[in-house]
């Protein structure tokens, strides 16, 4: 049997694959969304020069030899600017935000001078343009900020909102429908029989597809029979992506992919040189793109993470470019790999006499363990056939971001 190769399953899955529709959301609910369109400043910042320093606006020659007296004229504070113009011997009382005014080209700050009366006697000296911000320092009007396709973060929604922008053109977050399937299964809370687990897998997959700016959609556990598979695929019509869990493999109650294809889907393909991973499937109806995924936990979550969240930034015009893979130095012995691209629940650490990053593998790599999993930080990326590696060794290694 031959099995299609990691790269060409990516490169089929992501095949024609066009960005969603864009939509406005509020600036304060763009956090973590995917910019549709360029964001150019709507303004300047600061708009005026602007005080750093609680002090005095001065100029900076009449204090090119000090003690100096200057007098007092006036004062500006955020939000209140002084209307008059700073002359020759003159001093204005200025708030940090404050407008610089006229003619004056220096901040001095306070504690560099005394105020009695009228008269600011200044001690020392400050060089020209002293705490002040000039106007457009930060960024000028129609300056563009934000690149389209930028997954926007904390800062970024900082910036649009200093830029005064109260709604930005985002990306529609793409519908990920999720379906497991198997009369093992029973959601958590209940109680099992004792031939049941837990379904597990549909959970973990919501949080890692929430975060990585989908809307995932639960649509229960499909027992196994056609008429139940059936059911539960009608409620998927309406979705970019739908995930089914299990019943993917060979066993005969492995039904998904033909009530799949009675439901109008065409399967790409089935089964590739990945481990784990091996039974996955994958086909099209229109612009709903199916993933079938293997229904061991691990296989399942480790597939949505190198298969599904690269479909999802297609569709959401996110500029990832490739995996963001890391390099490490082994710890521990791997034997040598098999014909599949292995990915391999590890975990990181720095070395503390050499600031080097090591990781090694966990002991069992059984893709049913998800304690195992949830301990592991990194999955170590092996290519297929890839020779045994000793210790010291430098592997590829892919962060858990999930
Ligand atoms: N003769 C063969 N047997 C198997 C092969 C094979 O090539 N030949 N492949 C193995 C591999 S690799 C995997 S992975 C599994 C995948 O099988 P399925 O995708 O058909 O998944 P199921 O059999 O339905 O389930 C496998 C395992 O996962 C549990 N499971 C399923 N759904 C959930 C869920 N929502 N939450 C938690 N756990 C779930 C299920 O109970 C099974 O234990 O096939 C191997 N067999
Ligand atoms: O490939 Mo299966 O997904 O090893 O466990």
């Amino acid at each position: 049997m031959s099995l299609l190769p990691f790269d060409d399953a990516l490169a089929r899955i992501l095949d024609g694959v066009e960005p969603l529709d864009a939509e406005e959301v509020d600036v304060a609910d763009a956090a973590r969304r995917v910019l549709a369109e360029d964001i150019h400043a709507r303004l300047t910042q600061p708009p005026f020069d602007a005080s750093s320093m609680d002090g005095f606006a001065l100029r900076a020659a009449d204090i090119a030899e000090v003690p100096a007296n200057l007098r007092l004229i006036g004062e500006a504070a955020a939000g209140h600017g002084f209307d008059g113009s700073v002359g020759p011997g003159e001093a204005v009382r200025i708030f940090t935000g404050g407008p610089v005014p006229e003619g004056a080209d220096t901040v001095l700050m306070q504690e560099n001078a005394t105020l009695e009366a009228e008269t600011v006697t200044v001690n020392e000296g400050a060089d020209k343009g002293a705490a002040v911000r000039p106007r457009g320092q930060d960024f000028a009007e129609g300056e563009r900020l934000l690149p389209a396709g930028k997954r926007l973060n904390a800062r970024d929604v900082l910036l649009a909102a200093a830029a005064n922008h109260a709604r930005l053109p985002v990306r529609r977050k793409p519908r990920v429908a999720i379906l497991a399937t198997g009369d093992e299964l029973v959601p958590p809370g209940e109680t099992p029989r004792p031939d049941q687990i837990i379904s597990s897998v549909p959970t973990g997959l919501s949080a890692m597809l929430e975060a990585a700016g989908a809307a995932p959609k639960r649509l229960g556990i499909a027992e196994d029979t056609r008429e139940s598979l059936d059911a539960h695929l009608a409620e998927a019509a309406d979705t970019d992506l739908l995930l089914t869990i299990g019943g993917a493999s060979v066993g005969e109650h492995d039904l998904v992919r033909e009530a799949l294809m009675d439901a109008g889907f065409e399967i790409d393909f089935w089964r590739i040189a990945m481990r784990p991973g091996k039974p996955l499937m994958f086909g099209t109806r229109g612009e709903t793109r199916v993933i079938g995924l293997p229904g061991n936990p691990v296989s399942a979550m480790v597939c949505t993470r190198v298969f599904a969240f690269p479909l999802i930034d297609a569709l959401l015009g996110a500029d990832t470019g490739p995996e963001r893979m890391r390099q490490a130095t082994l710890d521990r012995a791997l034997e040598g790999n098999g014909p599949r691209k292995h990915y391999m629940r590890a975990r990181m650490r720095i070395d503390p006499d050499t600031g080097a990053l090591k990781v090694a593998a966990l002991p069992s790599q059984d893709s049913a363990l998800v304690a195992a999993l949830a301990s592991a930080d990194c999955l170590i990326v092996r290519e297929p056939h890839a020779p045994a590696a000793r210790p010291g060794d430098k592997v590829d290694i892919l962060p858990l971001d999930f």
